[in-house]
């Protein structure tokens, strides 16, 4: 960190409450705050990953209370039934920092979405987090105790293209909720910070691209893949350096600046320059993509016909 910078937050001796911290990112950020000396509390649906994940994190720690609980955050009770047992080996009392990792994507054209498809985008990309901030921030206020939480939404809660209609918008919102909370959690002292990550190499990664069509593949080329290390240090950077909007690549800062709405900037020179250059180049950008998409109407048309969707 340079002598200029100074740290916001310090990790060490907190208790953190990282959702969907048995794979990818949340994984991955468990376990760097482990070995900064938090204790970390994850929770994730299925028990055999919860289970692995944990002796990956206590593998970098030693002397920390590491907890793990299996539950299904899509609803207020799951929330609920998580965070009480989490609180459980530090008194009851609320965690000090919430990172909400948990979520699915699953990218698929619109047309072929069902009820059900564009209803779990929204409980998995959404709900998953409203409600446990929900029920922390309750406890937090309850106990008079002061702390943070961090959001992730993504690239696309910035903006979007063919394939994300079930998961973008529930990024969209998850920003919503971020900067209504950040408003609103200063009556109680406690941070909000939204994470927008870029594409991460993960198994949620691997999983989305069985459903994921071609032509959005081809649209996210000029993306990068970090690692969910490299994203989990730029975001805790993020925190340190007491960003409300966080991202890990120059992409999402683009959209992050051009998109800022009422949230609080970085630097405002930088994200003045930021905003120019974003001024100009998407335009550029979505002319390009948006020829790749009409090129692509022939071979959507015979897609279509052989799924029976188009007579
Ligand atoms: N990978 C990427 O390219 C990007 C991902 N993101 C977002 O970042 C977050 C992390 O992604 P990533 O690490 O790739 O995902 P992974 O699929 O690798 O991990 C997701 C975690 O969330 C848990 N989870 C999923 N649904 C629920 C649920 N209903 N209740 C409780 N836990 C749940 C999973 O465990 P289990 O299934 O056992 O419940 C798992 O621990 C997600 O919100 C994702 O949308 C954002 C930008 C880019
Ligand atoms: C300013 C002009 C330059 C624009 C270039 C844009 C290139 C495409 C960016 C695609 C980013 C998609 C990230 C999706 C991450 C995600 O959330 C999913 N993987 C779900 O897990």
């Amino acid at each position: 960190m340079p002598f200029w910078s100074k740290d916001l937050w310090d990790a060490k001796g907190k208790h953190c409450y990282v959702t969907g911290g048995s794979s990818g990112l949340g994984l991955a950020l468990a376990t760097i705050l482990a070995s900064r000396g938090a204790h970390v509390s994850i929770v994730a649906r299925g028990q055999q990953r919860l289970e692995e994940a944990v002796k990956q994190i206590e593998a970098c720690t030693c002397a920390w209370i590491i907890n793990h609980f299996s539950a299904d955050l899509r609803t207020a009770a799951g929330a609920n039934a998580a965070l009480d047992a989490i609180s459980e080996a530090h008194g009851g009392r609320s965690p000090d920092a919430l990172f909400l990792c948990a979520g699915v994507a699953t990218p698929r054209f619109f047309v072929e979405s069902t009820q059900d498809d564009l209803t779990k985008g929204m409980d998995l990309g959404y709900w998953t987090e409203a409600w446990t901030a929900w029920a922390v921030t309750r406890r937090m206020v309850e106990q008079g105790r002061k702390g943070k939480i961090v959001f992730i939404a993504s690239t696309l809660g910035y903006m979007s293209f063919l394939g994300w209609s079930s998961y973008s918008p529930a990024r969209h919102a998850v920003r919503g909720l971020a900067d209504t909370l950040r408003s609103e959690l200063l009556l109680y002292d406690i941070a909000v910070h939204l994470f927008c990550p870029n594409t991460m190499s993960t198994p949620g990664y691997v999983e989305e691209n069985r459903t994921k069509p071609h032509i959005t593949s081809i649209i996210e080329e000029g993306d990068s893949p970090v690692t969910p290390q490299q994203a989990a240090i730029a975001l805790l950077q993020g925190v340190a350096d007491g960003h409300t909007h966080i991202s890990g690549d120059m992409i999402t800062e683009l959209f992050r600046a051009a998109t800022r709405g009422s949230a609080p900037s970085h630097n405002f020179i930088y994200d003045c320059c930021l905003d120019a250059i974003a001024f100009i180049a998407t335009p550029v950008w979505r002319s390009m993509t948006d020829s790749k998409i009409r090129a692509h109407r022939s071979e959507h048309d015979r897609y279509l016909r052989e799924q029976g969707i188009r007579k």
